[in-house]
Parts: C-alpha cells; structure tokens; sequence
C-alpha cells in the first residue's frame, strides 16, 4: 500500500475547497449559521423528455456514516497543516441537519430542486461534492436505461456491463440504477447479492475456443446445465458460423438433452443480427423450439435496438452493457448545488441568488416546494410548480402556470392535485426514512411515467415538460435580481 493512513473514511470523499471554505466559515464563525442548498440540473441528459432520480439510496449511506476519522484528520494535518483548532472542530461534525428529497425513481426534469439540505452551514457544504458524484451518476444511468426501455417495451433486458463500468462501484450503483428503471436483471453477482436484483448469465466465446467446435462445448455446458436446479440452458452461437455451426449444434444439443434441460434460448452477439434472428428464428421453430428465445448482445443501445425491431429482427431479448453503464452518448450529467438562503445575524433567514448572462442559469433564491400538478380528469400531469414554501398550490381554485422565461406562454388548470415531490430523509439529523425495496421503486417509475404524455416520452425530440414557479416565487427572484443590480450599478458609479 502507498498510502501510511489506516482506514479511507468516506468524509474526505470531497473537493478541497469545500474544507477550505469551511474553515473560513469556521474562523469567521458563520459555520454554524442555518444555509440551505439544493441539487438540481439544468438541462435533461440525451436529449431526453425526462430523468430517472436514482442516488438516493447511496446518499443515505453517505450521509449517515459522514465523520472525520482520526486518520482524516492526520492527514488533512500533515498535507494542509489546517489550524489545530479548526481540526477539533472538524473531529466532532456529523449531519444534523434537516434532507428533503425526491424519492428515488421519482421523473424529474430540468431546474427544479431533486434535494434540499437544510443545515449548518459548514455541514451543508460539506456534503456538497458527494451528494452530486452520487446522483450526477445514478440518475444518468437510470434515465439512459429508461430511454433503452422505452424501445424495447414489453421485452426482456438484460444488464451486461460491469467489465465495461468506470470502476467496481460505477459497475454495482450503475447496475442497480438500470434496474430501478426498467431492466430486468443484472449480470453482477455482487449487485444480486447487495441489492436483490435478480441475476442471468449464460456464457462467452471463449468457453467455445476451449473445446474448438460448437457441438463439443455446447454438450460439456448442457451437462452442467442439467445439474444446476434451474436447468437453463442460453449456447452463445456466433463463435464460428451462426447458421451452419452455432444454431445447428445448439438445436442437436437441445434435443439430446430433452427433458433433461430448459433450452430457454440462444445469444447472438455480432454479424448482422436482424438477418441472423430471422434466420435463426426459422431454425428453431422448424426444429419445434418455438418457444426458445432469442437475445441479442453486441455494443446495443436505444439507436440500434429501435433500427433491429424496424427491420424485423426476431429478437426476444436484449443484452444491454457498455453503452448503457457508460452512458456512452453523453458521460455526465451537469447537476449542481447552489446555496438558497443563509441565516442573518439577527437569525432570519435571507434568500441568495447566483446571477449569470444566461437567464436560465441564474438560480432561483429562497425555501421552496415542488409539486407535480396532476390532472384530476385525465390523470396527466400538468406539470411542475416550485413554489415558496408558505404557499399552498392545492388552496388555489384556479392555478396559473406559466414559463419562467418565456411568460407568455401560460394556462390556467382548474382540476388539479398538487402532489408533494419531497419527502423528509433527515430531520435534525435523524434518519426517518425508509428506502422501499428495488421492485417497489421500479414499480414506482413505471406509475410515474403513466402521468406523462406519451409526447414526453418520445426519446426523439420529446416536448419540453413544463417546470414553472409560481408567481410568487417569479416575483421574489425579479425582486432579488433587480437588487442586486441596484448594489452593483452603485458600487460601480462610486
Ligand atoms: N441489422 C443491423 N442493423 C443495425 N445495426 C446492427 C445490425 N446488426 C448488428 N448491428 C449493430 O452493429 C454493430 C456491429 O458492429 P461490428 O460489426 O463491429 O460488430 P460485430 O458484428 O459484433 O463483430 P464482432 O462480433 O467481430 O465484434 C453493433 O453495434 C450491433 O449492435
Ligand atoms: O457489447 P456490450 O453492450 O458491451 O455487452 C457486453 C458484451 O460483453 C461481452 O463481450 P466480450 O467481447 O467482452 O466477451 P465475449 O468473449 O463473451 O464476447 C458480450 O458478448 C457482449 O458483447
Ligand atoms: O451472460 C452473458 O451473456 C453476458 C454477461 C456479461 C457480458 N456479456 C454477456
């Protein structure tokens, strides 16, 4: 080991300046003042209509176990040489403070808040680098693999990617995001082990170079396969020739083995795969195996998948690895984490605000809420409404919805539900949530995805959702804007 520091606590999981900003706070004694901040990001992944919250889970591991160990606390000694008493203090922080989240598997969209955290200031800053490491990837992956599972429907797939992952954990919270979205098992043990994610698997190419013909390997992996209790047997047939070695000796096998095994399928994994199914297809049913499957693998994604159906390929299944668990197309999702309101001196809470040349980059200031309204008559969504937090969105007979940037563009909705998108996680640091099960979660994003029109759906050019503040939340933010360019147009005429 290279390193002399016996355990590798997760609380040094952070950028060094947010040690250092804390130690500024700390010094000026501004570090136990309330702030709140919150996660969100500002533009949808893969072009997509919507995203998959995934992370949640992870925080609360993150967030429970958050101390400075002894080791932490050497180290950030003897490579910064932080003020002894700062490293005291540094030594006794845990969260106490207060987490309101999405739940995971919740749709989210652009701009509005996935997380708030409510604490310290310097508690709150804290977490910021791991809270985002842990969604920005989770909720990339879960709303890649929901797009894959939009265009695959009904069918069955299979997550492949843990030898193409960055890195054993990206394999193992990746894997488990896909799920929650719609897959339907995992190549990764582990992640069956430690999540309960069923598990599939049938076999490599090399299996097939070791015995050097088809027919051979394929009987050696029937036997095994007789032993095991479920029977299944899956021979990967595209080593040397599909149509006439792989499929015929796969078929020869299968009736040898009769009864003896659960012949469920073959994988086909390269060559032309809507040519080699059809064909495939044929042989099989011919045969009378017309109820064996097929699955496909071979660098797939939403692209390629939706292009084999339009041609026809008869494909049951699809084995789905690299381009998913990398999110190959686009490889980070940009959330961020902006400070809302800070406590004064005098103990009351004051909105902040980030300005920026882009409009639809300037934060939004102040506590808030976040609603999905919900038609009452025809079960849709609306939309999304973000509102102060004394407001009451249900209260309203009549609710205006209107674009935060483009105002014109407006509706009133009369039948409405104003459904709650947060739940309390931490509450004066206590844990009082309890994560469902992943059945349940997956269960949940496919509930949520009903109250989407199918024109958000779409993974080409989807309609933009509609996240909207509510008036009072629009006229706090011009207020706050229009002051602080009082402030900087006086200190500049000064
Ligand atoms: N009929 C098809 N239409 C569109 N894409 C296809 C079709 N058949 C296969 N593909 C896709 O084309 C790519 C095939 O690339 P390539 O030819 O490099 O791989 P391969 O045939 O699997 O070869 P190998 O097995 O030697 O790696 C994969 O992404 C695969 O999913
Ligand atoms: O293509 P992906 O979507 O990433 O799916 C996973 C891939 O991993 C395996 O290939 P690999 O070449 O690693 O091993 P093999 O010898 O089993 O083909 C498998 O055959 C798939 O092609
Ligand atoms: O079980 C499979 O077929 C499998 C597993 C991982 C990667 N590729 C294929």
């Amino acid at each position: 080991m290279s390193n002399k520091y016996e355990d590798d606590s997760l609380a040094l999981h952070t950028d060094a300046y947010q040690i250092n900003m804390t130690e500024t706070y700390w010094h000026d004694k501004m570090h136990y003042r309330k702030a709140v901040f919150e996660l969100y990001f500002r533009k949808l992944p893969f072009g997509n209509g919507y995203g998959v919250f995934a992370g949640l889970e992870k925080v609360i591991e993150f967030v429970k176990a958050f101390r400075f160990t002894e080791s932490d606390i050497d180290y950030l000694r003897n490579v910064v040489g932080y003020e002894e008493e700062f490293l005291d203090y540094l030594k006794e922080i845990k969260f106490t403070g207060t987490i309101r989240s999405m739940k995971e598997g919740e749709l989210v969209f652009g701009n509005e808040p996935i997380l708030q955290v409510e604490s310290t200031l310097a508690e709150a800053q804290l977490l910021e680098t791991a809270l985002l490491n842990i969604v920005n990837y989770q909720t990339l992956i879960a709303t890649k693999a929901s797009r894959i599972k939009q265009v695959i429907g009904n069918q069955k797939a299979l997550e492949f990617g843990t030898r193409r992952a960055q890195e054993m954990d990206a394999a193992i919270w990746g894997t488990r995001a896909a799920f929650i979205a719609g897959l339907d098992s995992t190549s990764n043990v582990r992640a069956g082990k430690k999540f309960g994610i069923p598990i599939s698997g049938t076999h490599a190419h090399s299996m097939i170079q070791v015995y050097k013909n088809d027919y051979i390997a394929m009987k050696k992996y029937a036997e095994s396969c007789a032993r095991r209790k479920n029977k299944v047997f899956i021979p990967l047939v595209d080593t040397y020739d599909v149509l006439r070695s792989g499929v015929p000796a796969a078929i020869q096998v299968a009736k040898e083995f009769e009864g003896k095994i659960e012949f469920t399928g073959i994988r086909l994994d390269g060559g032309d795969m809507a040519y080699l199914s059809k064909k495939t297809r044929q042989m099989l049913d011919q045969s009378g195996f017309t109820s064996t499957q097929i699955v496909a693998s071979s660098d797939l994604d939403e692209d390629t998948i939706l292009s084999l159906k339009a041609q026809g390929a008869q494909i049951d299944i699809w084995g789905i690895g690299t381009k998913l668990i990398t999110a190959f197309d686009q490889p980070a999702l940009g959330a961020v984490y902006k400070i809302v309101a800070i406590e004064d001196e005098h103990g009351k809470m004051v909105d902040t605000i980030k300005i920026s040349s882009n409009p639809e980059k300037v934060s939004t200031p102040g506590m808030k809420k976040l609603y999905r309204i919900v038609n009452t008559l025809t079960h849709k969504s609306e939309g999304d409404y973000i509102a102060l937090q004394e407001e009451d969105p249900q209260k309203e007979g009549r609710l205006k919805m209107f674009h935060p940037t483009h105002t014109f563009i407006s509706k009133y909705v009369t039948d409405f539900e104003a459904r709650s998108l947060h739940e309390e996680i931490f509450v004066n640091g206590e844990l009082v949530y309890e994560n469902p099960d992943i059945f349940t979660i997956q269960a949940f994003v496919a509930e949520n995805l009903n109250l989407l029109w199918d024109e958000y759906q779409r993974t080409l050019n989807p309609e933009e959702y509609p996240v909207d503040l509510s008036q009072k939340c629009w006229d706090n933010k011009m207020r706050i804007i229009q002051e602080i360019k009082e402030k900087v147009k006086g200190r500049t005429s000064q």
